[in-house]
């Protein structure tokens, strides 16, 4: 089929290159022209497992196009993906905007009929709001093309959204009923079909259903995270562990083992817009959602929680200290440092005085951005921060270790090599990377989150 992807970001670049692998002739559109200039020049402007290797090769088969050309899009595709940003607005909503521009310019080019394929993650009502957008453009047009708007939302995680899309769950189809619905659905089963090889995977269901499940699921995810993280604070306190009272839960499998890691918090550009957006969209019905406030609320201080442990330990002035900062990404395989606990982590050092040498595998250029931004109005904080290119380097004379993403490569350091570069074996864990009792063994003072160590 031929399919226009509106957005090369995290979803649109992953939903373009595994269409192209599955044989399709895929377009894909941007309106940042240094990133559609990367991409035609052989670059990825993200990082993602396997990404670059998808795209090369589709590109060399031409099943893969670049372009910042929004008409040639809008005519190339008989399916259209918008799969724009929906970053949050100053109240905590979704800002649709780039959502209904790409509509209209959909609505300024079609031809012919088209299916609207919403792949962002919108609020209940959005797929109306785009039809009545590019239904506005085409009678600017005075032109009469029939389209259906379909709600699509994407499960992927980062890190690992080669898998996720070419392996879904599930695949979420929100159609409409009437004719043009109808036949919308029938495209869309077909474009899936290569995913959907036990026909089981495909859930059609009304639109407004398929905008909420998203929500939901989302939702879901980040209450279990703020949940076990409350209990692994209340675990410290008791001299009980987290990670024992985990492996006791799981099993259980109304319960299940996923997605019940303590740490420091959830971040990246999902699930703290996400809740924020369905409280604040559930406020508009007068239907408040106290347990995701609750959520929201507990995620906002477990991302003090490395600081409060270094201010119990150390003081609140930590201008005598360095630390050395091992993962900036929200999370390990990404260089997206969206929400991450790092930047909230590091502030805070910062702020209270310290200096700081940071290191993430992939992310440094991404944290130059970020800090630089950041740290705008705080020179003199910027000033103490730096980025080492090694993570021993890094932790060299430092006081203590934060461990702030969960990288592969920092779960087996050389802890002798890692206990003699410091100035004190010290190491503040938020992902709970390491085992207490070895720590222990290995004379290093270690403060993880909800877990018993019982010194050295
Ligand atoms: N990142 C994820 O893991 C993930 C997973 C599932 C769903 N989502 C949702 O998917 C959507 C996209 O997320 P993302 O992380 O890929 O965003 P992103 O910020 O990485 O990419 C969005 C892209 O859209 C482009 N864009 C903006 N307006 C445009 C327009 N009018 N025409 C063409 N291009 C335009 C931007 O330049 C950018 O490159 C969001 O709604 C997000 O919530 C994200
Ligand atoms: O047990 C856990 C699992 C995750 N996290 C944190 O939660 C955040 C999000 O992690 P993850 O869900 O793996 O990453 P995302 O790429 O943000 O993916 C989420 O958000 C996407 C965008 O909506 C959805 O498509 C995915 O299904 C959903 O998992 C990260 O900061 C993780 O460190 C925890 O603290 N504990």
């Amino acid at each position: 089929m031929n399919i226009t992807i509106i957005g090369t970001g995290y979803v649109g670049l992953v939903t373009g290159a595994c269409l192209a692998e599955t044989g399709n002739h895929v377009f894909c559109i941007d309106v940042a022209a240094h990133k559609i200039d990367l991409l035609n020049h052989g670059g990825v402007p993200i990082y993602e497992l396997g990404l670059q290797e998808m795209i090369a090769r589709n590109r060399a088969a031409g099943r893969i196009h670049f372009s910042t050309d929004l008409a040639a899009g809008a005519a190339h595709g008989d399916i259209l993906f918008i799969a724009v940003g929906t970053p949050p607005d100053e109240d905590g909503s979704a800002d649709l905007q780039y959502v209904l521009a790409a509509a209209r310019n959909i609505g300024q080019h079609m031809q012919g009929f088209k299916v609207i394929v919403n792949k962002s993650t919108v609020p209940v009502g959005t797929a109306q709001r785009v039809q009545q957008t590019i239904a506005v453009e085409l009678a600017a047009r005075a032109v009469e093309h029939s389209f259906s708007v379909v709600s699509n939302p994407e499960f992927l995680k980062e890190g690992e959204a080669i898998g996720d899309f070419m392996q879904p769950d599930r695949i979420v189809l929100g159609c409409d009923n009437d004719q043009n619905g109808v036949r919308a659905a029938e495209i869309m089963r077909c474009l899936y079909a290569p995913f959907n090889r036990d026909h089981k995977r495909i859930l059609q269901m009304d639109v407004r259903s398929a905008e909420l499940t998203k929500y939901a699921a989302n939702a879901m995810l980040a209450t279990r995270i703020s949940f076990i993280n409350e209990l692994a604070n209340l675990a410290e306190c008791m001299g009980a562990d987290i990670e024992e009272v985990r492996r006791g839960i799981g099993p259980d499998p109304r319960i299940g083992n996923h997605f019940l890691s303590a740490g420091c918090g959830y971040g990246g550009s999902c699930f703290p817009k996400d809740v924020q957006a369905l409280i604040r969209t559930a406020s508009e019905y007068h239907q408040p959602l106290p347990l995701l406030s609750a959520v929201e609320a507990v995620n906002d201080a477990q991302k003090q929680v490395l600081v409060r442990k270094i201010v119990a330990r150390l003081g609140e002035d930590l201008s005598a200290f360095r630390f050395a900062v091992w993962g900036l990404a929200f999370k390990p395989n990404t260089d997206d440092m969206r929400e991450a606990p790092s930047r909230i982590l590091i502030a805070a050092l910062l702020a209270r005085g310290a200096t700081v040498v940071a290191y993430d595998p992939v992310a440094m250029d991404e944290a130059r951005r970020v800090f630089m931004l950041d740290l705008q109005n705080a020179p003199a904080a910027h000033a103490r921060l730096s980025l080492s290119e090694d993570p021993m380097q890094a932790v060299a004379g430092a006081d203590a270790l934060v461990v702030v993403t969960e990288w592969n490569e920092f779960k087996n350091p050389d802890f002798q090599r890692l206990r003699a570069q410091l100035k004190k074996p010290l190491i503040f864990d938020g992902r709970n990377v390491y085992e207490p009792a070895e720590m222990s063994e290995l004379g290093i003072e270690y403060h993880a989150i909800g877990r018993v160590y019982e010194g050295f």
